[in-house]
């Protein structure tokens, strides 16, 4: 007998909150356990446990709704004919519609079902209000766009990317479905293994083996001759202006008792491994986050500001904003000695009785020197600026001087990403490719209020982690003479914020002149080990970064790299074979070979590992990722011609400078 509609969604919203306690059960809020203080850095803050706990709730009785539908569907969700999310949504909506009469668009576009939903589900709107008026950013990113209040601001999931072709024949009513989902929410569908929730871990290999055979530095792996420690440190400092994905929990998933901890997705370790004993590496899973108030399927959050707006130093709340500003000359708290202030809840190691931790608009910033060097750039740029514009313009008061400023620095963060960076990263064809190029004249106003700004899901999770293989295996001080380095191992590095603090913060000029003089690794499939074996390396346990980046793509539902591939207008690939039609392109044949014996099927390569080891060529799929992000810029509400910073060595004094006098207000 057929339940009512009415009933199975109460059901399934009760068995959602079921699940939902024993969840909190098992990960008490604030328990104290003894990980690697780094797990517990990315841990969610409290604003998004509303989210995760919505998700949460949301995944499991849309799971179980799917199940009471049609019990045959999880059947053929497991079955490995099924290569792509998209075809088993399609598949389970279809199944779902003529055996049941029910399908998930169905009960996406069902007023009367919707409202029992709703009703049981918690889910949380954009509730606040926007000032039209308002001349400067908000702290959450907010109200920028005034359409689409909450695109780009913190505390928000992430988006997917659209794979355009979906109209084409085959996929049409798989197309029909997306666009019947919700008009803010475009999204190749997940690669989930049960369509919704459950991360894909059949027939695929061991991440770390596949880092041993594909990213392990031997000894190919070499210095960039043209790019600076700095553009990786640049990279990364970017990265944390805009993404920020939190874990879960706080948990040992290596530990017995978490062996069914639905918070764990550890990585198997391979017995015969070269540096670690142990068969499991720590792997703690995104926090959920569900879209709009309908079933649907597992994304993750961002806690920051997807825009380039200088989150990183500034916040990306309102309480995190005030925290770190002194309310007085428009300036940013700081030490006496100019340093960041202390955090006191910061998880930095302590190493030496003076080191504390750093406080600042993203709580990563200790995770190594270069970082909280160049934190300290920007703060102190901010507060340079300030002093200068409080003397220029004496009536305006704190909050005049701190967003004047604050647009100022957000603005030059932008120019040097635009300028310098991006174009570093991708080649200056690339950048016209793309319309990417700034306009000479100063004056960009390419604005589409149209164009969601929000992180998406595969450029955080995979694309823009190119950066980690430009990762040096040391930090450094230069000294003056631009002779004579201090070199630190990376491994020393990770979370000790001494070579900042050391002589009250001395030596902080001759860190940042190493970054400006020294050379960043190349962009290429060999990661230092460094990061590759010794990542956050304390009492003997360590983690491998390029690893980590393939679990989470995979705990994120990523597609592989061939529908990536796809969804770039590049070939499908499904032979090895690069001379054979639809053969693996872009990839050297060494590489191949070992893609090979990695993989069973080549359209299995997880995003991250088909993409790092392409081949250095126009069209890759990084590139198109990347192009994305220019919906970042485009947002700016301002357009202050700004030109910064200049490379090679002269003076401080003979580099151009911002003219503030522009500001100046009669
Ligand atoms: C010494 C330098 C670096 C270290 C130690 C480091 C470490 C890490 C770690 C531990 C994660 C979290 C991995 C996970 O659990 O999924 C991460 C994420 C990430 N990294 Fe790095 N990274 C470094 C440099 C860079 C650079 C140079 C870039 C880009 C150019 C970059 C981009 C990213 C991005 C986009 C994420 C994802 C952030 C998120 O969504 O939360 N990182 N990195
Ligand atoms: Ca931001």
């Amino acid at each position: 007998r057929r339940k009512t509609h009415k009933q199975l969604v109460k059901d399934c919203t009760e068995y959602g909150k079921e699940q939902l306690s024993h969840f909190k059960k098992k990960n008490q809020e604030g328990e104290d356990i003894h990980t690697h203080s780094f797990d517990e850095l990315r841990w969610r803050k409290q604003e998004s446990s509303e989210l995760e706990y919505a998700a949460i709730l949301t995944l499991e009785a849309t799971k179980k709704l799917k199940t009471e539908g049609h019990k045959e569907t999880q059947n053929r969700v497991s079955t490995r004919e099924i290569k792509y999310a998209a075809i088993l949504t399609l598949e389970s909506t279809q199944k779902l519609k003529t055996d049941t009469g029910m399908c998930l668009s169905e009960l996406q576009n069902d007023p009367e079902l919707l409202e029992i939903w709703t009703s049981l589900v918690d889910c949380r709107n954009f509730t606040g209000t926007c000032d039209e008026n308002d001349p400067y950013r908000s702290a959450d990113g907010s109200c920028n766009n005034l359409d689409y209040p909450e695109w780009g601001k913190s505390f928000t999931p992430q988006e997917r990317f659209v794979p355009a072709h979906y109209e084409d024949g085959m996929y049409t009513q798989f197309f029909e479905w997306v666009k019947s989902f919700t008009p803010r929410t475009n999204f190749l569908s997940s690669h989930y293994e049960d369509g919704i929730d459950y991360p894909r871990d059949y027939d695929l290999p061991s991440p770390r083996l596949i880092s041993n055979k594909l990213f392990n530095d031997t000894g190919e792996g070499s210095y960039d001759k043209r790019k600076t420690a700095e553009m990786m440190a640049w990279g990364q400092l970017l990265a944390h202006d805009f993404v920020l994905t939190p874990t879960i929990a706080k948990v040992d998933c290596c530990e017995q008792a978490n062996e069914d901890n639905p918070a764990c997705f550890p990585i198997e370790v391979p017995e015969d491994d070269a540096h670690f004993t142990s068969t499991c590496m720590n792997f703690v899973r995104s926090s959920p986050a569900t879209v709009g108030c309908v079933p649907g399927h597992r994304e993750q959050v961002n806690e920051l500001t997807a825009y380039i707006d200088g989150s990183m130093l500034y916040g990306s709340t309102k309480k995190e904003m005030d925290g770190l500003r002194e309310f007085s000359g428009g300036r940013m708290r700081c030490t006496d000695t100019n340093l960041l202030p202390a955090n006191p809840a910061g998880m930095c190691l302590k190493l030496n009785p003076n080191d504390v931790c750093q406080a600042a608009g993203d709580s990563r910033v200790d995770v190594v020197p270069n970082l909280g060097g160049n934190h300290i750039l920007l703060m102190r740029e901010h507060n340079r600026i300030a002093d200068e514009l409080a003397v220029i313009n004496h009536h305006w008061d704190d909050e005049r001087v701190f967003q004047e400023t604050r647009k100022i620095v957000a603005a030059m963060i932008q120019h040097i990403s635009y300028n310098e960076y991006l174009p570093g990263v991708i080649g200056p064809d690339a950048m016209t490719y793309y319309d990417l190029d700034l306009s000479p004249w100063g004056h960009d106003d390419p604005y589409d209020p149209d164009f969601n700004p929000s992180i998406r899901n595969a450029f955080a999770a995979a694309a823009f982690r190119f950066g980690h293989s430009q990762v040096m295996p040391e930090q450094a001080y230069l000294f003056h003479d631009y002779v004579s380095f201090e070199h630190y191992p990376l491994e020393k590095e990770f979370m000790n914020t001494h070579m900042i603090q050391k002589q009250e913060g001395k030596k902080v000029p001759a860190l940042m002149r190493w970054l400006s003089y020294d050379k960043a690794m190349d962009t290429d499939r060999f990661f230092v080990k460094e990061i590759r074996d010794l990542l956050f390396l304390k009492n003997g346990k360590s983690s491998d970064l390029p690893a980590i980046n393939i679990q989470r793509g995979r705990d994120h539902g990523l597609p592989s790299y061939n529908a990536f591939r796809e969804h770039c207008g590049l070939s499908t690939v499904s032979h090895w074979n690069p001379n054979a039609d639809e053969g693996l392109e872009d990839h050297r044949w060494s590489v191949t070979r070992i893609l090979k014996d990695l993989y069973q099927n080549v359209e299995d390569i997880d995003l991250f590992a088909g993409a790092i080891t392409e081949n250095k060529v126009h069209g890759a799929c990084l590139i198109d990722n990347l192009k994305l992000e220019k919906g970042s810029v485009a947002v700016n509400k301002e357009n202050e011609a700004i030109k910064a910073i200049l490379n090679g060595l002269v003076p401080c004094s003979d580099l151009p400078d911002v003219n503030l006098q522009l500001w100046r207000e009669h």
